[in-house]
């Protein structure tokens, strides 16, 4: 079967201590995907190794294909092409001297777009992750706006790379409901679209069970390095199998 991506028993080591331990999963084109996980349990290393933005002195070790090629994990912090990230911390993927317009635009002129194409579809960009006024923000800087307003401008510059793959690290978490609700259209318009020429596949990082199964009909589940329960949404909701799972269960039940 053909998969999107392909991760197989991927380790993150630090100083041999391995903090994500033999990880494999799959996701099929147009599919996505949840991450569910405590705080800690290795989740933003998981994105992290695959976008290739490991913290120095981390080394990632396992296989990974991308839409059927296969690609060096270790070499993913000079090659990290095919997967597009949203961090946790907006500000790590920003540049602040850089106007955020030309920001954007680069990843739309890479991929073919005149200026003016660029600057019209990252406007059409930003309306779709809530901004209403995407001039304005067009020409600032990222230190002239809010943290939830930089959320929303790395979601879209992540999907103006028109990347295969989408690792978006829990990317509604600074949002409000309104700005949410926007962000979770845009993502789930994301695996829907046909940008990269076939439709793309995402995994979504998140603590938050009903966030997971608006966006997401599989899902894996993560604690201390592993994964410990893997399902539909559904089934995971109604039959967990491991006590974490339960857990989360339980509270978005509460
Ligand atoms: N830069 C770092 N140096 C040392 N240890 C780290 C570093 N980053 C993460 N870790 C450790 O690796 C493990 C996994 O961390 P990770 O950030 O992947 O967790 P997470 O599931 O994403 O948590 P959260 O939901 O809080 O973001 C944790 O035990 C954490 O302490």
């Amino acid at each position: 079967m053909h998969h999107a991506l392909l991760v197989h028993e991927l380790s993150v080591s630090l100083r041999g201590r391995a903090l994500v331990d033999k990880v494999s999963f799959t996701i099929a084109p147009g599919e996505s995907l949840a991450l569910l996980g405590a705080s800690g349990s290795g989740k933003s290393l998981t994105a992290a190794a695959l976008a290739g933005h490991l913290p120095a002195g981390m080394h990632a070790t396992g296989r990974l294909e991308i839409d059927g090629n296969e690609t060096d994990l270790g070499e993913r912090r000079i090659t990290g092409t095919g997967i597009a990230a949203i961090h946790q911390d907006p500000l790590k993927a920003l540049n602040p001297l850089v106007r955020l317009g030309k920001q954007l635009g680069i990843p739309l002129r890479s991929a073919g777009l005149t200026p003016r194409e660029a600057r019209s579809e990252a406007a059409r960009l930003l309306l779709s992750v809530g901004f209403q006024d995407g001039g304005r923000i067009l020409s600032s800087f990222s230190g002239e706006l809010s943290g939830g307003q930089l959320q929303r401008v790395c979601i879209a510059l992540a999907l103006a790379c028109r990347s295969r793959v989408l690792v978006a690290d829990e990317p509604t978490t600074a949002l409000d409901v309104l700005s949410q609700s926007a962000v979770l259209d845009a993502l789930a318009g994301f695996t829907g679209s046909s940008a990269t020429g076939s439709s793309s596949a995402m995994l979504f990082i998140t603590h938050d069970l009903a966030v997971a199964s608006a966006l997401c009909t599989r899902a894996l589940v993560m604690k201390s390095g592993r994964i410990v329960d893997e399902g539909s949404v559904e089934s995971l909701m109604r039959h967990p199998r491991h006590d974490y799972t339960k857990r989360l269960v339980e509270a978005a039940q509460a």
